[in-house]
């Protein structure tokens, strides 16, 4: 079967440094593909070249087949993305926000209009009608990024980071709209530092390390028998940080 997000070789280097080195991943269809690695590991310099945010120094993505720098027209219907620190219009309200990107994607103003009211009811964004989103916290921006990524219903998400900031409540509701997707025959990739989370949602997952893969397949097969972030700290080099004291607090 063709994979939901075929990654190969995919390589950048800004200046000196190698942030991305001949990245290989295979993302199945109907998989939830976790994505993890410590700060600047290269995660999102990966998920923004995959989706066609960035273009690569080497390598390639394929999204349901579609090449994402060749074929981008067939390759972006295909999925919905969540970047980091996503640039949205700032002067518009979260509903303004949807209808425009909803009709650049060439959905019909009804459908735009009923997916708007539901993602925002769902989300619990409504009460905020009339809040611009220059004024919303981290958290509401991150639900309305990730209604933006739901809108024109993708067979494929992207999703960098999408609990960084959000509440227990919405993170709840993000949890069960993200698992319901996987279960219509939808596939998930995200990324997180937060291993509890990636065990509890995802199948699938990837360890980057300094710009490569370190560790890769379905979750099981990558933790084995022990918990994923005692796989993730043996993988990833278990740093003395742990130990290091800033003697100048004690008393
Ligand atoms: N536009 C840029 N210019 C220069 N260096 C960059 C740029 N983007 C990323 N980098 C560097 O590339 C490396 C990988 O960064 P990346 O943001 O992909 O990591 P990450 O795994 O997503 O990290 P985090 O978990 O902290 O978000 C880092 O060393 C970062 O400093």
């Amino acid at each position: 079967m063709t994979a939901a997000l075929e990654i190969s070789g995919l390589c950048k280097t800004f200046g000196e440094k190698v942030a991305v080195d001949h990245v290989d991943l295979s993302i199945p269809q109907g998989s939830f593909y976790g994505l993890v690695g410590q700060n600047g590991a290269g995660k999102t310099t990966t998920l923004s070249m995959a989706v066609g945010l960035l273009r690569p120094d080497e390598g390639g993505a394929r999204i349901f087949g579609a090449d994402v720098w060749s074929n981008p027209a067939e390759a972006k219907t295909l999925v919905g993305v969540l970047p980091d620190g996503m640039a949205m219009p700032e002067r518009l309200t979260g509903r303004e926000v949807l209808t425009y990107l909803g009709l650049l994607r060439g959905l019909p103003r009804e459908v735009v209009d009923q997916r708007a009211e539901e993602l925002l009811s769902v989300l619990e964004l409504d009460e905020a009608e009339k809040t611009l989103v220059i004024e919303y916290s981290t958290g509401m921006r991150k639900k309305i990024g990730l209604a933006t990524a739901l809108l024109h219903a993708p067979r494929l998400l992207v999703l960098d980071e999408p609990f960084e900031a959000v509440d227990p409540v919405s993170a709840a509701t993000i949890k069960t709209i993200l698992r319901g997707f996987v279960a219509g025959g939808g596939s998930i990739v995200l990324s997180s530092h937060v291993m509890a989370l990636v065990e509890q949602l995802c199948d699938h997952v990837a360890v980057i390390d300094k710009g490569k893969v370190a560790a890769a397949g379905s979750l099981n097969e990558v933790r084995g028998d022990g918990s994923l972030e005692d796989t993730f700290v043996g993988l990833v080099g278990a740093s003395d940080g742990g130990s290091k004291e800033l003697t100048w607090l004690s008393r």
